[in-house]
């Protein structure tokens, strides 16, 4: 039988790195999850073993905490672009890399001092191949919810169907979203803010007809208002939040109380592509669809 080795890539997942700058008695902390992966001429050591082309994983995590001392950290995707050219260019056998920052939120309650922020989470996914990079940033577990202008019906209906239909229902989500930049380097961290804003602003004012309706309208919005971001690809649980039938008790429930059901959940996931997006070469390469 014939075969060969296909597609890999290996790396160290996952290194968790806090950083604290100093500004006099005013400290600044970074919380970061940094996964690093490399790809090249591996073949070696898949097939026989000869480990003289694998630059270690435990090398890759000791670089991530000797870049973070030599430079400041900086934006998270400034940061990945440094840690993936070194890989690509201090190593011929390694032709790409790709580095993955989770930026945890903290909020400051001193000058030294800071409480752990919302579930939230601020994404990046660089990948370097040769002289080329890609940029995809992006944000997870951005929970909202809305407690009216939000319906559903006019869904088929057979034997299966229970739902009823509603015209005024509680419409709450997660969302995870990564956009694709495009063009010229830019101030990262505007960006994002923008882009989260115009999620939050779009979710709340977008009166829905369904979550489908919303994830579009969300994406669309961002790509008609951002001309950096060539794509973006949403993934938006459907929380629900099941009105509670009190009629066992002799009372009636006006849309007030709800059973926050955590499981099962609708998943609704997809994306927006500007029509003249810049090609996307790597940057999704072995990114999960959503
Ligand atoms: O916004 C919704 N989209 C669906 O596809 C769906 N399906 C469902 O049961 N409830 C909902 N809500």
């Amino acid at each position: 039988m014939a075969y060969s080795l296909g597609p890999n890539q290996y790396g160290k997942a996952e290194v968790r790195m806090v950083t604290v700058t100093r500004s006099g008695s005013t400290h600044s902390l970074q919380d970061l999850t940094v996964s690093t992966s490399l790809r090249g001429s591996l073949e070696a050591t898949h097939l026989t073993g000869d480990n003289s082309d694998v630059v270690a994983t435990d090398t890759q995590k000791n670089t991530v905490f000797a870049f973070a001392k030599e430079e400041p950290v900086g934006e998270i995707e400034d940061f990945a672009l440094r840690l993936g050219r070194h890989f690509v260019s201090s190593f011929s056998q390694i032709t790409g890399a790709r580095v993955l920052i989770d930026s945890h939120g903290w909020d400051r309650i001193n000058q030294h001092s800071f409480a752990r922020g919302s579930s939230e989470v601020r994404t990046t996914a660089v990948t370097v191949s040769g002289d080329q990079h890609w940029v995809v940033s992006g944000l997870r577990d951005l929970v909202v919810l809305k407690t009216t202008g939000s319906e559903f019906h006019g869904y088929p209906k057979d034997k299966y169907t229970t739902l009823p239909e509603t015209t005024d229902r509680i419409l709450a989500t997660a969302v995870t979203a990564r956009w694709r930049y495009q063009g010229a380097a830019l101030d990262w961290s505007a960006s994002f803010s923008a882009i989260r804003s115009i999620l939050l602003t779009t979710f709340a004012e977008k009166h829905s007809l369904s979550l489908q309706q919303t994830l579009y309208a969300m994406g669309a919005a961002v790509v008609e208002t951002r001309p950096e971001v060539a794509e973006i690809r949403l993934s938006m649980p459907n929380k629900h939040h099941f009105v509670v039938d009190l009629s066992p008790f002799g009372l009636e429930n006006d849309n007030e109380v709800f059973y926050a059901a955590d499981r099962p959940y609708g998943l609704i996931e997809g994306s927006v592509i500007r029509d003249d997006a810049e090609d996307e070469g790597d940057a999704w390469y072995s990114l999960p669809m959503f």
